[in-house]
């Protein structure tokens, strides 16, 4: 068996929140499981004038905050042995000097950039990657989103990082594809013979992917105010989801065998006309409320943002698919920052049975539903009518847990410690390929161009509360109602 080449993963906006909250947390856990090859090294780069033994303190300090009771001080000590920093100007390309120095002590190293900056500086950081001979053929690069503001801008990034890496070589992360929930999904629909005759308009009446967070823009409001929420989280999180859910059966796990069919999913979404964003489409910004008991201000009120800012923290969607499988069938999107919970799932309604025997009960019962959750926990469960035990024929609602948590004990990886494993063993497949990235630009731009045009400001609601009450309308107009709402 060939020994694996040594790991030389570079992060440039190595002491970004995104490095510190997610990347170095996930990959001291894949150090303390053993995953990650003795060799291994982490190479930090950013502008800040650091030495190794900065950026291993900083670190330390940051990962205390983010680990919290994970953090064990023997462990950090030999993980930290794998980090060094080297001071870049991503924009200069005589800055490169340092990190070529360091990635040349061993030029057998298989090399991963993580490119973990604004999108602004993809292209000159892949350019001055190059100009330094520091790409090599079997070179991965990886890319965090979103990638670009609009369709346009993306295509220009891709161009110039695809000037320089192939596509076989670059990484499109979008860490919902990570998480175990969303493979389990896979699991169940394509291992399962099971499911896949209920799969479709037939047997579903609806499906509704809802991505809430408690938190409101944090220390981000910067960025936020120039993205949004369909930029930040529908145009990439949501419609992956939505893929997942929706695609046909690949013909195997290949990536591309899997990534052509979520793009034909992207493609067959029905484009939004300016009068499906005023009907199928709301965007909300949230006002001062309360989170978790306590008062937050609003969105206006965060740093950051601009006073008179019109931009989205809340967006609900009624999509629809124009495939045989799914005529008919509304997929609901709905996602929000400083909502009631802290909720990540994909709901899946399946019809009531055409006729009951048992009579109508005396209050609704809501059952036949698949719910994937993401968050607050991770679950698979199956939402059945059974039998009340008792000597009277009640039907009550029971939950069978698909995940079977018990069943497999083993500590389940966190999304970033599954997709850092996949880019260290050159596994494509849960990350987007460019065309998918496009097509999904293109189905959102019109809805964004459309709220644009429109002048209006985004719907207020509450912090606190489950969005503007227009979203609840949305599904309310087919009959329908939100999951939290049932
Ligand atoms: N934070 C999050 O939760 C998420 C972030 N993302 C994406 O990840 C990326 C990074 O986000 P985030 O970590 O929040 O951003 P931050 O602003 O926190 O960090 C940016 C990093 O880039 C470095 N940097 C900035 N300019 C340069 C430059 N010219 N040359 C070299 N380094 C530079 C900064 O260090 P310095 O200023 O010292 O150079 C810092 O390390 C963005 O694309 C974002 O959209 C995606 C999902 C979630
Ligand atoms: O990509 C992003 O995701 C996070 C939410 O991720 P989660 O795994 O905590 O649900 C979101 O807060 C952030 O704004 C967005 O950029």
């Amino acid at each position: 068996m060939a020994t694996p080449r040594p790991l030389d993963l570079v992060i440039f906006g190595g002491t970004g929140d995104l490095a510190m909250r997610k990347l170095l947390p996930a990959l001291y856990h894949l150090h303390c499981d053993a995953l990650l090859t003795p060799e291994a090294r982490i190479i930090g780069v950013a502008r800040d004038s650091l030495d190794d033994d900065g950026y291993r303190a900083f670190s330390r300090e940051q990962a205390q905050r983010f680990l919290g009771r994970d953090f064990r001080a023997d462990d950090w000590q030999t993980f930290a042995d794998r980090l060094a920093y080297a001071q870049v100007d991503a924009l200069q390309a005589d800055s490169f000097g340092t990190l070529a120095e360091r990635l040349g002590q061993r030029p057998e190293g298989q090399r991963v950039f993580y490119l973990s900056t604004a999108p602004s500086l993809f292209s000159a950081i892949c350019r001055h990657l190059e100009t330094a001979r520091l790409v090599a053929p079997d070179s991965r690069v990886v890319l965090e989103k979103p990638l670009g503001h609009d369709l346009a801008s993306s295509r220009q990034i891709n161009d110039e990082v695809g000037r320089h890496f192939g596509e076989e070589q670059i990484y499109r992360i979008d860490h919902y594809l990570g998480k175990e929930p969303v493979q389990n999904l896979l699991a169940l629909r394509f291992g399962n013979a099971l499911f896949e005759p209920l799969w479709r308009r037939e047997w579903v009446r609806d499906v509704q992917i809802t991505v809430a967070e408690q938190v409101g823009v944090e220390s981000r409001g910067d960025f936020y105010d120039r993205v949004g929420a369909m930029r930040d989280m529908v145009q990439n999180h949501l419609l992956q989801l939505l893929c997942i859910v929706a695609m046909e059966p690949p013909a195997s796990i290949n990536p591309d065998a899997v990534r052509d069919e979520k793009l034909k999913i992207l493609r067959a979404l029905r484009p939004f006309t300016t009068a499906d964003v005023a009907t199928r489409s709301v965007r909300g910004q949230y006002r001062a409320g309360a989170s978790s008991g306590q008062p937050v201000p609003g969105y206006l009120e965060e740093p950051g943002i601009a006073r008179d800012s019109h931009t989205e923290t809340f967006v609900a969607l009624k999509a629809k698919i124009n495939t045989w499988r799914w005529a008919g069938v509304p997929f609901f999107l709905r996602t929000g920052k400083r909502m009631q919970e802290k909720v990540a799932e994909i709901v899946i309604n399946f019809r009531s049975v055409p006729h009951s025997i048992f009579g109508v009960p005396s209050s609704p019962i809501h059952a036949n539903r698949m719910v994937i959750r993401m968050q607050p926990e991770e679950t698979v469960d199956l939402h059945l009518l059974a039998k009340q035990p008792g000597d009277v024929m009640q039907l009550h609602p029971v939950r069978l847990n698909l995940d079977f948590a018990e069943a497999f004990r083993s500590r389940r990886l966190e999304a970033y410690e599954r997709l850092l494993m996949d880019v260290m063993r050159g596994n494509l497949t849960l990350f987007v390929r460019r065309d998918e990235q496009e097509a999904a630009w293109r189905w959102v731009e019109p809805i964004i161009e459309g709220w644009e045009q429109s002048g209006e400001r985004p719907k207020p609601y509450t912090a606190g509360t489950w969005g503007p009450s227009a979203s609840s309308a949305l599904p309310s107009r087919d009959g329908l109602c939100w999951h939290e709402e049932i």
